[in-house]
């Protein structure tokens, strides 16, 4: 089953989802694709949530350079947060993943952000892996309404899905998904699916959350897990 990953910019929109999300994501829309929120915004809403349900955090769309990526992986780890997303960005990725090593494969769940509009090569997901990354995903670093789908076909994403589980690694995917790409996705069962723009205000990421647009979300992403289900049982 593929769990819903909400995307919330503040308290308000947090309770608006509580119950629908399986994953409270804290981001800045405004800020960027992995725009970060102000240190005392995340534990705010790291007190609120209390344990609820499990939160992540972005860091902010960094340029990868260690120092400042490492800096800001503590900083928001420290808030309580459960996930720290940290978007692979140009610069250093190498340097910056052996940074990050001591501290994942010491317990800090880092996620790898990965977009699938850049033109970089992604790195092979073993690497993550070996270094103690607990997941992956795909995302869209240009959020201009072109979804994951415009990006990578079904095959390759099929293929991360199928890399990041022989790697063991929590698999998500996300990039301005709309209500009518959820059966093809969740049918490639990664971890989690990954939503903002879906639920918000005329589909407008840095408008607020719509409640009636976050239940369609759910409640198709709940049936078609639902028909996943009952195929297997079949
Ligand atoms: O992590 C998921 C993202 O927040 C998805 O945002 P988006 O739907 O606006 O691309």
């Amino acid at each position: 089953m593929s769990r819903l990953l909400a995307s919330v910019n503040s308290l308000q929109e947090t309770e608006l989802v509580l119950s629908l999300a399986d994953i409270i994501d804290l981001k800045n829309p405004a800020m960027g694709a992995l725009g970060a929120l102000p240190i005392e915004v995340i534990e705010q809403i790291v007190r609120y949530v209390d344990g609820r349900k499990p939160i992540s955090a972005t860091i902010g769309d960094l340029v990868m350079e260690p120092k400042p990526v490492l800096a800001a992986i503590q900083a928001v780890a420290a808030t309580g947060v459960d996930i720290v997303k940290v978007g692979m960005f140009a610069g250093e990725q190498l340097a910056c993943i052996e940074a990050i090593k001591p501290i994942a494969r010491s317990g800090t769940k880092v996620v790898a952000v990965l977009f699938a509009d850049s033109q970089q090569t992604f790195l092979p997901l073993e690497v993550f892996a070996e270094a103690g990354f607990y997941g992956v995903m795909q995302d869209t670093a240009i959020k201009n309404g072109s979804s994951l789908l415009d990006h990578q076909d079904l095959p390759q994403l099929r293929a991360f899905v199928q890399e990041a589980r022989v790697n063991d690694l929590i698999c998500g995917l996300a990039g301005s998904l709309r209500v009518s790409d959820i059966e093809t996705l969740a049918a490639l069962k990664p971890d989690y699916l990954g939503f903002r723009s879906a639920l918000c205000q005329n589909g407008n990421r840095t408008k607020t959350i719509s409640a009636t647009s976050a239940a369609a979300v759910q409640e198709m992403l709940f049936n078609c897990n639902m028909a996943l289900k009952g195929a297997l049982a079949v």
